[in-house]
Formats: structure tokens, C-alpha cells, sequence
């Protein structure tokens, strides 16, 4: 089996801003990846990059064995993004027809949903722990509720890989450990491959299996077990800043 991603010397920029320098890794299916760094280490640029958004100058990424180029099975990625754009109260979907458009997304045109997509959306609302909302209108869910429906949405096509670039910026931390423990169910259960940016490192380490800690390069790949009997991470972060990510570990 390829690597669910591999990633080969990319550099990626903005302008003369650099972005991400020399990345290379690869991830495993079923492999539960925590990206950390600091603010503007390049974490959402690597998000876009695996998706085919950022423009980057060099390197190669490639999904599910097939390069970005010529990569068609988009509905094997599921995604969830940073700007939780809290939905306005009046918007006229409801938790339902929201799920539904994640579905949607991967037909050809004519776009409807059938009967098969009835039971699927139903059986990940089940999942997720919101069926009882599914006539709701989105707008008028808590933060917490909405992004447990935004993952649903980015769940319903049953995707090998899920991305999801800083899901729990808006929830408070009981919804977010609750999202958290979602999430590694999800891991476990179905064998998602996630690839999870985050500032959370330390709660996120008691479930992810590899740390990615990205700051413009990559500063360390590999499981937390390593990176914290690490004596050059030691060096390179001090021994406070390594005891904060692995004191769950
Ligand atoms: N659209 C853009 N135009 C110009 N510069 C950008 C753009 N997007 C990002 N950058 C710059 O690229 C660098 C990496 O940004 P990126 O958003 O990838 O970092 P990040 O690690 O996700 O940050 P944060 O943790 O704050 O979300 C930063 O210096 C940022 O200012």
C-alpha cells in the first residue's frame, strides 16, 4: 500500500515571504498526525499544499499514491477548516441539508440526493451524536454543535483521510476535549487517517500517534514517545516547552 501522503522537499512561498522550506514526510494510513508550531509556522500552507491550494515552487505531494497533478479521488478527503464561519441564524439550512452538501459535492451534475443518501447522512448524524438536530436550522446550533455538524459534512462521503486545520479554535475546552475524543473514535473505529493542526499539543498527544511540529521546516516528525526522550528536541525547545507537550504522554 502507498502512503496515504507523501510529501517530498516542497517549498512553498509567498511573495518573498517563505513559507515552508525543504518538507518532506510521509503518512501511513490510519496514522493520526498532530501538526504544531508556532503562528506562522507554516501549518496552514501545509493544509493547503496537500490540497492543491498553495502555490509551491518545489517538491511533490502526492495522495493515495497518485501526484497532486494528476489526483482525482477527492472524495477520499474529507476536510474541515480553520475559519469557523459561525452560521447566521437565518440561514435557511438545516442540519440535515448542510451534512447533505457533502455528499453533493462529489456528484456529477444533475446534483440530487437519493435514497441512499438519506441513509448515509441519517447514519453519520447518528454518529456523530446529532440526530436528534437534524431538522434544526444550522444557524441557530451552539459553536460546538455547528462544528460537530461541519465534521459530519466532512464525514458523510466516508473519506480515508480526514483534514482538519484547527477545528477547536471556537469551542470551549470541554466541547473541545469532547471533539477530541470524537475524533480519535473516529481513528480507531473506521481507521481514518487525520491529519489534525492544532495549538492543543499537549491534550491532542494523549490520542495522536505522530507529532508534526513545523516551524517554516520541520523541526521533528515522529511519535510523541520520541519526540519526548528526544535530547535534541530538549535542546531545541528546553526542557519546560517539552514537558508541556508530553506531560499526557
Ligand atoms: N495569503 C498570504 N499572503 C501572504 N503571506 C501569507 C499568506 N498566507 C500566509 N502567509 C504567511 O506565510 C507564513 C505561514 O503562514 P500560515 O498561515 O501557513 O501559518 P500557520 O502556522 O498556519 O499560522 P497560525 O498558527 O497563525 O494559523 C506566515 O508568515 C504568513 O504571514
Amino acid at each position: 500500500m502507498p502512503p496515504v501522503i507523501a510529501v517530498n522537499g516542497l517549498y512553498c512561498r509567498y511573495g518573498v515571504t517563505h513559507a515552508l522550506t525543504d518538507v518532506s514526510f510521509t503518512v501511513d494510513g490510519g496514522d493520526y498526525i498532530a501538526v504544531v508550531g508556532p503562528n506562522g509556522s507554516g501549518k496552514s500552507t501545509l493544509v493547503k499544499a496537500l490540497l492543491g491550494l498553495a502555490g509551491c515552487d518545489e517538491g511533490d505531494v502526492t495522495l493515495f499514491g497518485t501526484s497532486l497533478q494528476e489526483f482525482n479521488d477527492w472524495h477520499k478527503v474529507g476536510y474541515l477548516p480553520q475559519n469557523l464561519n459561525l452560521f447566521n441564524p437565518i440561514f435557511p439550512a438545516t442540519v440535515s441539508e448542510v451534512v447533505g452538501l457533502g455528499l453533493l459535492a462529489g456528484k456529477r451534475f444533475p446534483k440530487s440526493i437519493n435514497r441512499s443518501d438519506s441513509t448515509r447522512i441519517e447514519e453519520t448524524l447518528e454518529q456523530m451524536g446529532i440526530a436528534d438536530l437534524r431538522r434544526r436550522l444550522i444557524g441557530d446550533l451552539s459553536g460546538g454543535q455547528q462544528q460537530r455538524v461541519l465534521l459530519a459534512r466532512a464525514l458523510v462521503n466516508r473519506p480515508q483521510l480526514l483534514i482538519l486545520d484547527e477545528p477547536t479554535a471556537a469551542l470551549d475546552p470541554e466541547t473541545r476535549d469532547r471533539f477530541y475524543t470524537l475524533l480519535a473514535d473516529i481513528n480507531r473505529n473506521s481507521g481514518t487517517t487525520l491529519m489534525l493542526v492544532t495549538h492543543d499539543s499537549a491534550t491532542v498527544g494523549g490520542c495522536a500517534s505522530k507529532l508534526l511540529y513545523l516551524d517554516k521546516k520541520l523541526v521533528f516528525y515522529g511519535t510523541f514517545k520520541e519526540f519526548c526522550a528526544s535530547p535534541e528536541m530538549t535542546g531545541h525547545f528546553g526542557g519546560a516547552a517539552q514537558h508541556q507537550i508530553c506531560r499526557l504522554h
